[in-house]
């Protein structure tokens, strides 16, 4: 356990300034409870546009609109108080123009009070990223494998287990951080290309599958607590909270079908004055 002391919260410098020193401690939040329990424990709390995936059933986070994030991300601002919160721009939120990218992560920032927001692309969107950090909006940035282009990749697959591949992903990496993100999240590279991206730019690299080489860790929180059907090879699963809701639910079921459930410190009675009066009409009374 290692909660960490606080005064106020997190900033992106001060994730930025963490660079290569104890590791960065990240997980998603898309609610007001999970978020309070998480917080004490991660620097960085981010409302990730797989909310669409985990919570709403989508098959991809493409079909996830903005003010569905910023729905999560209000309670999830309300919900911590150290951690830094970030906010998925989410598919079709912010390709377009770095103005329609500004315009909307503006947004995000005035109605739900986060820190940054997080969008996927590599040197395409370094041009979005300079934009917004000149404006005043923090950008984290998400490049490897990036969920949003599920449709042009094929599917959800590791990136870079090929030497001829890493020119680009080095190419984004330097790309984003030369812009101005303050940090970047590096999903499913390979370990050799992760440590080579760590090295070259100065910014915090983010992994998720990317290996122990970057210099913090995020994961999906209900992924690590065993509540997803499937998981990526990249997740280890620190519970197993789905039996725990399935045992839970089925005492509860057959609790109630005995009427086990509510017993009588469940129940409340007349007040004691009135017990003696207290008559129940019978069960089976019809009216
Ligand atoms: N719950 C959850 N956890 C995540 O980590 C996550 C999401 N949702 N939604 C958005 C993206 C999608 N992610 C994923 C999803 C699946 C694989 C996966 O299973 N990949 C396999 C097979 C890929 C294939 O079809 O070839 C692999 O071995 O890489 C990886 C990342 C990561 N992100
Ligand atoms: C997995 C993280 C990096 C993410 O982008 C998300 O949860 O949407
Ligand atoms: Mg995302």
């Amino acid at each position: 356990m290692s909660v960490q002391s606080h005064t106020k919260r997190l900033t992106a410098p001060d994730i930025a300034r963490k660079k290569g020193g104890e590791p960065v401690v990240a997980l998603t939040a898309y609610h007001a409870h999970t978020a309070k329990i998480v917080d004490p424990f991660v620097d960085l709390l981010l409302v990730g546009d797989s909310l669409g995936m985990v919570m709403h059933g989508y098959e991809t986070t493409v079909p996830v609109p903005l003010d569905l994030m910023i729905r999560h991300a209000q309670a999830v601002v309300r919900g911590s108080e150290k951690g830094l919160v970030v906010v998925d721009m989410p598919f079709g939120s912010y390709e377009e123009s770095p103005q329609v990218a500004f315009r909307n992560a503006a947004r995000v920032l005035k109605e739900t009070g986060a820190g940054a927001v997080k969008l996927e692309g590599g040197t395409h969107m370094a041009e979005t990223i300079q934009y917004l950090t000149d404006r005043g909006i923090p950008v984290m940035a998400h490049i490897g494998m990036t969920p949003q282009s599920v449709n042009v990749f094929g599917s959800f697959k590791a990136q870079g287990r090929r030497r001829s591949e890493w020119a680009k992903f080095e190419e984004d990496a330097r790309a984003i951080s030369d812009a101005g993100a303050f940090a970047v999240v590096v999903e499913a590279l390979a370990e050799l290309l992760a440590a080579r991206i760590t090295r070259q730019i100065p910014i915090p690299t983010i992994g998720i599958g990317a290996s122990a080489e970057c210099d913090g860790q995020i994961l999906v929180l209900e992924d690590l607590l065993g509540l997803s059907p499937r998981v990526p090879k990249f997740v280890k699963e620190y519970a197993q909270l789905g039996d725990a809701i399935r045992n839970a639910v089925s005492a509860y079921a057959d609790d109630v079908r005995s009427r086990q459930f509510p017993g009588d410190e469940n129940t409340y009675p007349m007040l004691d004055d009135e017990e003696s009066e207290a008559q129940p009409e019978p069960k089976t009374a019809s009216r």
